[in-house]
């Protein structure tokens, strides 16, 4: 048995390294986890934006997936883009047949620059086929707004959606707060099946380079369970991981940067004060 603790991405490539399985594959190496990974779409992309998508067929992804069941001890799983229903079909199906215990479900829906990267009648799918297998549910605030059918517009109806998405058969949902509106702060806000809720609070970092902010958290998320973390612990290190590689950016591309996800690990800040977290109840 390997000491380290083995997870898998099923996730679309980014060809510009910054969000999709590439920020996965790094963040994962960054918290000490083994990664292996399952691609479900190719994109051309860089910071600017998606200028292609290639999705992968029923069968590419049906025999990725056997290949790591076959072989691999997958510890947890994150799930980003998945294009289509039948990916998403693919993909429920095998964590069942593997009985992979510890899914995190980001539901991706559309890259910064508007590309869809899951195609709109597959929502039905992943609502029915993937939410009530997920040990957590990462939406951003616009992805919550369409899994649950409402808008999101203050505490209120946030922890309405939240329940909206519990009610799927989720065990817990995490509503990401980049695209909330406070210029000050973000808020990610939790609440677990029985209840328990936690808001994870951090300054706004003002910064253009966000490409892959809900990939790297997701992961985060995924590697620190992985090495035995309850959802809570879990998420707040993801907090911080994703406040760090925002807080000292790398300045790459002209368009929504990458952010830097050596910069957890490496414990550097360029901006001290603005890397912490704030947990309230
Ligand atoms: N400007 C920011 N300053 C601090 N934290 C941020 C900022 N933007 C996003 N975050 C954090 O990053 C994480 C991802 O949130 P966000 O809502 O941006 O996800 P997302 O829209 O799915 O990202 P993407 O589509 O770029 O992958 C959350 O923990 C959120 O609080
Ligand atoms: C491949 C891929 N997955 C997810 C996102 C969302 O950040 C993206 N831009 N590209």
């Amino acid at each position: 048995m390997s000491a380290i603790p083995q997870v898998l991405t099923i996730a679309g490539s980014d060809s510009g390294g910054g969000a999709g399985i590439q920020a996965d594959i790094k963040t994962f190496q960054e918290l000490g986890v083994y990664s292996t990974s399952v691609i479900t779409a190719v994109t051309s992309q860089n910071t600017l934006g998606v200028n292609a998508i290639y999705p992968m067929g029923r069968e590419a992804v049906q025999s990725q997936l056997q290949a790591i069941g076959e072989d691999f001890q997958i510890a947890a799983l994150k799930t980003g883009m998945l294009f289509n229903a039948e990916i998403i079909e693919e993909t429920a199906y095998n964590i069942n047949r593997f009985e992979w215990g510890i899914i995190v479900v980001d539901p991706v829906m559309i890259a910064k620059g508007g590309a869809h990267l899951l195609r709109q009648e597959a929502v039905a799918a992943l609502k029915q086929h993937l939410l009530p297998l997920a040990t957590v549910v990462t939406p951003n605030i616009p992805e919550a707004e369409v899994l649950c059918g409402m808008a999101i517009d203050d505490a209120m109806t946030r922890r309405k959606a939240a329940e909206k998405i519990i009610s799927y058969g989720a065990e817990s949902v995490v509503i990401k707060g980049g695209h909330g509106k406070d210029p000050y702060v973000t808020e990610d806000f939790y609440l677990h099946q029985s209840g328990e809720c936690l808001l994870f609070r951090s300054a706004r970092i003002d910064t253009t380079e966000t490409h892959g902010t809900g990939c790297t958290f997701a992961a985060a998320l995924t590697a620190e369970m992985a090495k035995g973390a309850g959802i809570k612990e879990a998420i707040y290190v993801a907090k911080r991981f994703i406040q760090a590689a925002l807080t000292d950016g790398l300045h790459i591309g002209a368009g929504h940067g990458p952010t830097n996800h050596a910069a957890y690990k490496a414990g550097v800040s360029k901006r001290e004060g603005e890397n912490s977290v704030e947990i309230y109840g």
